[in-house]
């Protein structure tokens, strides 16, 4: 039955006909403010020595944070944080952001082959090798590979970006963390209901969606990881002669001794 404010956002179409306006759902709203593939700009022309391809991965990782920052400032919820959280969410989450982006890609464009960190820059066997990260690079095919295992769907993905987004908070708690845990909790009941979605409500759904939050604590040990080695080649950076663009700079700089200090502590679904 339609309530009073359900009422007056009744859309009256001319004399007597009345058609119900319904707000947009999430998901919609999570598939419109997507952010578009981001070119790399690699020179294929030029040998992939670990340096060029690093420099070039950074490059990418650039362009990435300046679209992740627009995404982030029109999710739904999130404005209305304060801005000194969203910018720790940001920066405590970006690392996580993007290497879960760069498993769907791997997923959607390579069935979870190859590594696509952008239409002009695919890492396969060689490159995996190359990049001095082989490791790092095994662990996010397997999250790609996981993925087409499960036939992950486009909104399954889109709530558990958004949750990624908020898993990860300073150990003393946010300026808002009411704010805070009450967006994360309509995310959780989001990503609940594309699961619903993807397993037709059958009793499937809470198999799921156990899951799928599964797969969301795994990416966190393997970014930690990518961390550790982030951190390693931007203060090696001269010695190893790779690039790290400005928006990158100001990110880590300011991140690595919050996360060095213990000052972070990041959220599970499960214990291990
Ligand atoms: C772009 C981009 N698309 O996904 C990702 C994250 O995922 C991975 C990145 C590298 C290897 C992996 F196996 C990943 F899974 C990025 C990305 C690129 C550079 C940096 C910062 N630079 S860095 O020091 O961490 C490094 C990696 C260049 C060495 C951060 C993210």
């Amino acid at each position: 039955e339609l309530n009073a404010s359900a009422a007056n956002a009744l859309v009256p179409h001319g004399p007597g006909v009345v058609t119900p306006f319904l707000p947009p759902s999430i998901c919609s709203v999570l598939e419109l403010i997507e952010p578009e593939e981001v070119y790399s700009g690699y020179d294929n022309t030029q040998p992939d020595t670990t340096d060029h391809l690093l420099s070039s991965l950074n490059r990418l990782a650039g362009k990435q944070m300046v679209r992740m920052v627009k995404w982030a400032k029109v999710l739904p919820g999130f404005q209305g944080l304060p801005i000194e959280d969203q910018i720790t969410l940001i920066q405590y989450s970006w690392m996580c952001l993007s290497s879960f982006c760069l498993s769907w890609r791997s997923y959607k464009h390579t069935n979870g082959q190859m590594l696509y960190f952008a239409p002009d820059l695919i890492f396969n066997e060689d490159r995996m090798q190359q990049s001095a990260m082989y490791d790092l690079c095994l662990g996010m095919r397997q999250v790609s590979q996981e993925f087409l295992r499960l036939q992950l769907t486009y909104d399954e993905f889109l709530a558990m970006k958004v949750l990624l987004l908020l898993s990860t908070v300073p150990k003393e708690g946010l300026k808002n963390q009411a704010a805070f845990e009450e967006m994360r909790v309509n995310y959780i009941k989001e990503l609940r209901r594309s699961v619903g979605k993807a397993t037709n409500n059958s009793g499937q759904t809470w198999q799921r969606f156990f899951q799928l939050t599964k797969l969301l604590d795994a990416m966190h040990d393997l970014v930690g990881n990518l961390l550790d080695f982030c951190f390693y080649t931007f203060r090696e950076s001269q010695a190893l002669k790779v690039e790290f663009p400005e928006m990158l700079v100001e990110i880590i700089s300011d991140q690595i001794p919050k996360v060095e200090s213990g000052l972070t502590h990041t959220i599970y679904f499960h214990k291990k």
